[in-house]
């Protein structure tokens, strides 16, 4: 029992997802032939530079975003940006991209100075995306979710936040009833992932924290972004 005004909702935002994508020049520097550490976390930064300024145009397109206290905007965007990355890539694993940059992105997170520690938690967590079989609507609103998180550091209206999430939660739990009617858990499944990155999101505080103590260097966006 999808609403008219639910249905116009989730087409904006998967129109809108789906048009806000790293560009094919950008992902395809993913398949050049340098495998070093110093050249993956190079390709790894560019990849992320060039995700952070999608995630600001998409989180734009987002119905009452921009409405929002300005300050709350850009902190939503600063507490959300690891976790939507986290996101996106896990669907360029899970989409298993046909262009080979699956294995290619694999390769060059493995070998790019992330720890062990933090390795085996990302690709669990890219897995267990994987096996979702998220479609792309869901996936468009699992972001927005995420993005839309109330309890931000420095978000000041936390009221009007949650309302907008709340509205977009309300639009993801019926698409799941309807995408999945043989799992009445799917959305529950769907928000525990959102758990999951709020851990990936801590491991990757201490991912920034060991590259800059071996002098690796972020793009002034990136800096901006995570304070770094
Ligand atoms: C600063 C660097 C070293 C960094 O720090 N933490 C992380 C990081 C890591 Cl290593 C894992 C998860 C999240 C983050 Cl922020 C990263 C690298 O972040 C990214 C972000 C996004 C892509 C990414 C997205 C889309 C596509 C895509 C498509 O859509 O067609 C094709 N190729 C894609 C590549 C890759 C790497």
């Amino acid at each position: 029992e999808i609403t008219k005004e639910q249905q116009a909702l989730m087409k904006i935002i998967t129109d809108a997802y789906n048009r806000h994508q790293i560009p094919q020049d950008v992902a395809k520097k993913l398949l050049q032939d340098q495998y070093s550490a110093e050249e993956n976390f190079l390709l790894l930064t560019e990849m992320a530079t060039s995700q952070v300024q999608v995630l600001v145009e998409f989180t734009k397109n987002i119905p009452g975003f921009l409405s929002l206290d300005r300050e709350d905007q850009i902190a939503l965007l600063k507490g959300s940006a690891v976790e939507a990355m986290f996101l996106r890539s896990a669907q360029v694993f899970s989409r298993k991209m046909p262009s080979g940059h699956t294995e290619v992105l694999e390769e060059r997170i493995r070998k790019s100075g992330i720890s062990e520690e933090f390795i085996t938690p990302m690709f669990n967590f890219y897995k267990s995306i994987g096996e979702l079989h998220m479609v792309q609507e869901e996936q468009a609103l699992l972001t927005t979710v995420t993005i839309l998180t109330p309890d931000r550091p420095y978000v000041k209206d936390q009221q009007a936040v949650e309302r907008l999430q709340e509205t977009m939660l309300d639009v993801l739990r019926k698409l799941c009833v309807l995408q999945h009617p043989q799992e009445p858990q799917y959305f529950a499944r769907l928000l525990g992932r959102l758990t999951e990155l709020r851990t990936l999101s801590h491991y990757h505080t201490e991912m920034l924290a060991s590259w800059r103590m071996n002098d690796h260097k972020f793009t002034p966006l990136l800096c901006e972004i995570w304070d770094v």
